[in-house]
């Protein structure tokens, strides 16, 4: 009979609960991936016996990226896969030592030895989530030097894809509901990490889907492609095609020159009623290329038609093979745009499948799906929308994963709190001034289902109850208050990893859910918060008593200045 207790057996299945968090997705995500500052400070610590105080860090931005007005909260699912993971390895704590000036005493290494994060308890807004400026993200709670070993891999886990998945949502209100939105940033991303990320987080943010193989595979993110000009340029004629037959889609009969049946197809085409004298001979290469590329692939059918002349040769010749296809009960998957002005070429490419789904007596042809791509952003898109277009599918890669429009998003982790008592940062500008204090936030809900305010309290206040009216305030500046009687109340963070207070843990979600709760969580906000042009700031806000605490807590910190 096994001699433990049941608080022990329930410690030890906690435990491997714990150790069943998987490491970080980047195996470069370690306890050396911060600051050396970090690492000093922490000797400092432990040499003043300073080490194991209990401070509180919060984790927040002061700022909306895009000079928009909501922010997607991402990269929570590492963070947490990392602290749990936390543990210092032999090699690494000798590169330390290295690292430090040679007067670091031994005891200092053999302490860091033993270092994880069992006594840290991190508390977050939900993955996924609408954030906004100056609501912690993440409390940090722990022994004060190993929390701040974690500002900087935490930092850097969450800015990144906090900024990447706003942009990826930001594209999506764009491009609309309905678009497929697919993307192609690999190649451009800042490094592995960068584009393994950028998938990841653009999926969260609304993306459908990637072409980024190793996302698919890491992340179940659905993967997408098409082809390149390439594979169009390295045909030189139909003649290069050998294998020739093509079994038909329920496999009754074969076509035994496919090749001939799609020439056969070109010539229609150039005869039929609404299309005669738009083409004469099309590049016979591209030809051979969609050609091919249909025999490969007969239910995938994708043709990247802009590599000699989009009218001239890459609609007619894609139409010839989607039609021979048609003939063998195969469905065309669509073309791919990649330059030219895209609003007016989708819309001839859609005129054009009209005309041959009238012509030809083939219903749903007029369907056929047009992607665009090459170097589209927010801007293109709107201006897309505005000029009126055909396109089904953005490819979208640079602008998206590099967040060209903007490349960070300034998230900071500061100190609120040590041994119980709040602690400031005051700063000549006023947004830089932290809020101190142990806090809570909650998220109120006004009579038509539109988050109104977000709400911060000291952690032991009463939190704020439906019907029920509570002043919220401004932080900083006084004359701003309102009134607010919620409809929902919502408690924005929830404990991630409880440490050893003996709080349940909240599960980590699939990515699915997390994007289906962005989403979801976006679809919610009010319509003036979300526009691109001077959208409406959402309100963020103090309780009163917080207001009255904090500045009490600047005013004794302040030093009174003398003027001479
Ligand atoms: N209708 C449109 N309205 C606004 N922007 C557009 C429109 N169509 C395309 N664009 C954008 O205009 C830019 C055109 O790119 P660029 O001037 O390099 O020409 P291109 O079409 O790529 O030519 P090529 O590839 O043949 O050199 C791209 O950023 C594209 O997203
Ligand atoms: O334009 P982005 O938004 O970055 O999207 C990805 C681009 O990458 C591919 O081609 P690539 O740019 O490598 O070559 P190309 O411009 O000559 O087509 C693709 O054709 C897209 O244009
Ligand atoms: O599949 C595509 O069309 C693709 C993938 C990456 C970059 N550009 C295009
Ligand atoms: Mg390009």
């Amino acid at each position: 009979m096994d001699a433990k207790g049941n608080g022990e057996m329930a410690a030890a299945a906690a435990e491997d609960v714990e150790r069943a968090i998987a490491g970080p997705t980047n195996p470069m995500v370690t306890p050396l991936l911060t600051d050396l500052y970090q690492f000093t400070m922490f000797y400092a610590y432990w040499k003043a016996g300073k080490h194991h105080e209990r401070s509180v860090f919060d984790l927040y931005f002061r700022k909306n990226p895009f000079g928009g007005e909501y922010t997607v909260f991402a990269g929570l699912e590492e963070c947490i896969k990392f602290i749990a993971n936390f543990k210092m390895t032999e090699d690494e704590i000798s590169f330390i030592r290295d690292s430090l000036p040679s007067s670091c005493e031994d005891g200092f290494f053999d302490y860091l030895r033993g270092i994880d994060c069992s006594d840290v308890e991190v508390y977050a807004i939900s993955e996924g989530s609408v954030v906004f400026p100056k609501v912690p993200l993440l409390r940090v709670e722990g022994p004060i030097a190993v929390v701040q070993l974690l500002e900087t891999p935490f930092l850097t886990l969450i800015n990144y894809a906090s900024l990447v998945a706003t942009n990826a949502a930001r594209h999506r209100f764009v491009a609309g509901k309905s678009k497929m939105l697919l993307e192609f940033g690999l190649r451009r991303a800042q490094g592995p990490d960068g584009g393994i990320g950028a998938s990841k987080y653009c999926y969260m943010g609304g993306f459908d889907a990637t072409s980024n193989v190793a996302a698919g595979r890491l992340f179940g993110i659905p993967l997408r492609g098409t082809h390149s000009h390439a594979f169009v340029s390295s045909y030189m004629s139909p003649d290069e095609i050998v294998e020739k037959s093509l079994q038909s889609s329920d496999g009754s009969h074969t076509c035994e020159d496919f090749v001939s049946l799609v020439q056969t197809w070109l010539n229609k085409i150039q005869w039929s009623p609404s299309l005669r004298g738009i083409f004469g001979e099309t590049n016979q290469s591209e030809l051979a290329a969609f050609t091919s590329y249909a025999l490969a692939f007969p239910n995938n059918f994708l043709a990247l038609v802009d590599t000699y002349d989009v009218v001239r040769s890459g609609i007619p010749n894609f139409c010839a093979v989607a039609l021979a296809l048609n003939d063998l009960g195969y469905k065309a998957v669509g073309i791919r745009l990649d330059s030219g002005d895209l609003a007016y070429l989708s819309c001839e490419v859609r005129k054009f499948f009209c005309a041959v789904a009238k012509d030809f007596g083939v219903p749903g042809f007029e369907k056929t799906g047009i992607t665009a791509s090459n170097d589209l952003n927010e801007e293109t898109l709107d201006a897309l929308n505005k000029q009126g277009h055909e396109v089904d599918a953005y490819g979208i890669g640079t602008n998206l994963v590099t967040c060209f429009a903007q490349p960070a998003l300034g998230c900071v982790f500061k100190l609120v709190e040590i041994n119980n008592q709040p602690r400031i940062k005051l700063s000549e500008d006023v947004s830089k001034v932290s809020i101190p204090c142990k806090k809570r936030s909650y998220r109120l809900y006004g009579r038509e289902g539109y988050p109104l305010v977000d709400i911060m309290t000291g952690e032991n206040e009463p939190s704020p109850k439906v019907g029920e009216r509570i002043l919220c305030r401004h932080p900083f500046n006084e004359s701003k208050r309102a009134y607010v009687v919620p409809q929902q109340v919502e408690e924005l963070m929830k404990c991630y990893w409880p440490g050893s207070s003996g709080k349940p843990r909240v599960e980590l979600p699939a990515l699915k859910d997390i994007r289906d709760r962005c989403i979801k969580q976006l679809e919610k906000m009010r319509p003036d918060h979300m526009r691109r042009l001077n959208p409406t700031p959402y309100k963020v806000s103090v309780s009163a008593k917080l207001y009255d605490f904090i500045h009490f807590l600047w005013l004794n910190e302040a030093p009174v200045g003398e003027l001479q």
